[in-house]
């Protein structure tokens, strides 16, 4: 039967990646999606804005929901101190295989754990199943309309403490407007918005980052 897309974006990597160099993998997705078939990732000018959040920060504890195909797994892991850890959730099995192999492409695996399914399942199981305390640094990339609800769960479950950041990609397209509402207007929270586009086109998006106050 015929490739799926991510299949297609994973042959693309292992054609062009050098195994071992994440910022490889990172091009070789990039150019796939600008000139063979545009995929959900985030992208290279959000990334880049990514980047930033992440290089300041130097969280030990990450969380990511919504892996896909790992292109911000890769991202986010090739600037973590030794010793940091990630971990993904990605719902659905399919992408979770290749995610897997586009992360041991970078040569990452030791830093990433991709655990497979629904995040409102596993945030409640963070502490007794990881042994996470709480996370320095939360990447939300899921469904959008479980944005708000699972911030609401990492509050609940303690997962988030004073500094813990938030960054949200998606905030005006697909959009996700309960959520900005909320940590726009919550005195738990200081938010600001990062204008930029949508993945690989023209159209306007921009990521939300938003500091938890405790
Ligand atoms: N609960 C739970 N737990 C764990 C999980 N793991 C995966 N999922 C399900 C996530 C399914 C993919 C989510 N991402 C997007 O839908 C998305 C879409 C667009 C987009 C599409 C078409 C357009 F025309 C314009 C923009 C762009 C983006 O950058 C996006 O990130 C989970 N759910
Ligand atoms: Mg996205």
């Amino acid at each position: 039967t015929r490739s799926t897309r991510p299949q297609r974006l994973l042959k693309a990597v292992r054609k062009r990646a050098t195994r071992g160099d994440p910022q490889s993998v990172i091009s070789a997705i990039d150019h796939f999606c600008r000139h063979s078939e545009w995929a959900m990732n985030v992208g290279d000018e959000k990334g880049s804005i990514l980047d930033s959040v992440v290089s300041e920060l130097n969280p030990e504890k990450v969380l990511e929901l919504g892996t896909y195909c790992g292109y911000s797994t890769v991202r986010i892991a090739r600037l973590l101190p030794p010793g940091a850890r990630l971990i993904t959730l990605e719902f659905n099995a399919d992408y979770a295989a290749i995610a897997r192999q586009v992360i041991a492409w970078a040569g990452l695996e030791d830093k990433i754990q991709l655990v497979e399914g629904a995040s409102e399942d596993w945030i409640p199981r963070m502490k007794e199943h990881f042994g996470i305390e709480t996370f320095d640094f939360v990447f939300l990339d899921h469904w959008k309309d479980r944005y708000l609800p699972d911030t609401k769960l990492m509050e609940d479950c303690g997962l988030l403490r004073k500094g813990t950041v938030l960054l949200a990609d998606n905030v005006i397209c697909p959009g996700v407007p309960d959520y900005l509402e909320y940590v726009r207007n919550s005195l738990s929270y200081n938010s600001c918005y990062f204008k930029s586009h949508l993945e690989y086109t023209k159209a306007e998006d921009g990521l939300e980052k938003s500091v938890f106050l405790g």
